[in-house]
């Protein structure tokens, strides 16, 4: 049986205002319609568009600082990056996603939604070492703590940001990516709380601001 889309909460007015609004409200149209036809979205997700992807994924822009370029590592539909470009028109967003039927799926939303901050790009996140540099890396639900972090920190600027939207296991994550955040050379990492008042309950990040590659370290040494 097809599951209906639900209207908006009214707190979505607020969390996409002026032109953001349209926008949000055709790409849940077009991840009830085609994203559940080509099997990007379950069809029992379809009343929860709103609460548990659209509002979920748009706080996350309180973590993001302004004018960054942002890599959404395993875009999938959309979810997080297409989200925090539509609502966020300061970000350069970059959606990496290896499946071809998922990369025309974001092609085909970024046109309808006249996005001009978004780039769609077929690969996977370790080919990307050495090609590409970004300011902030955010995922959900792609890989656990640690591989996204041999992952994402070979695509960050000194300096710059993983934000990992984890949820309920957060803390247990971070703590099982000890080792790997040291190898890494994290320069620190932290939980972080996002979404108070407009999404229940509040979604939970990893924050981890990467320093400088210890490979990096080791060839300038060499010279
Ligand atoms: C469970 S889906 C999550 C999609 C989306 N982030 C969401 O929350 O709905 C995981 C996605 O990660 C992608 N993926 C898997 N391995 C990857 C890799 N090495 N680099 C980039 N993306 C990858 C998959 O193709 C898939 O679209």
């Amino acid at each position: 049986m097809s599951e209906e889309l639900s209207a908006p909460p009214d707190i979505a007015r607020d969390v996409f205002p002026g032109e953001a609004w349209e926008r949000a409200n055709t790409f849940a149209a077009m991840l009830a319609g085609p994203g559940v036809v080509r099997g990007l979205l379950g069809p029992r997700e379809v009343p929860r568009i709103w609460d548990r992807h659209l509002l979920n994924c748009a706080v996350v822009a309180e973590a993001v600082p302004e004018d960054v370029r942002l890599v959404d590592i395993g875009s999938g539909a959309g979810l997080p990056g297409l989200v925090l470009a539509i609502v966020r028109q300061d970000l350069q967003v970059t959606l990496l996603e290896p499946l071809l039927r998922r990369t025309v799926f974001l092609e085909e939303c970024v046109e309808a939604l006249k996005l001009d901050n978004v780039e769609v790009l077929r690969g996977r996140a370790e080919d990307l070492a050495g090609k590409r540099e970004f300011d902030v890396a955010c995922a959900r639900a792609v890989a656990p703590l640690e591989r996204l972090l041999k992952w994402a920190m070979p695509l960050l600027r000194e300096g710059g940001e993983l934000i990992a939207m984890k949820g309920e296991r957060a803390a247990e994550e971070l703590a099982e990516a000890t080792a790997q955040l040291k190898s890494s050379g994290a320069r620190a990492a932290e939980l972080v709380t996002v979404g108070h008042g407009k999404v229940e309950p509040p979604a939970t990040l990893v924050r981890v601001v990467a320093g400088r590659a210890p490979e990096q370290g080791r060839r300038r040494r060499r010279r």
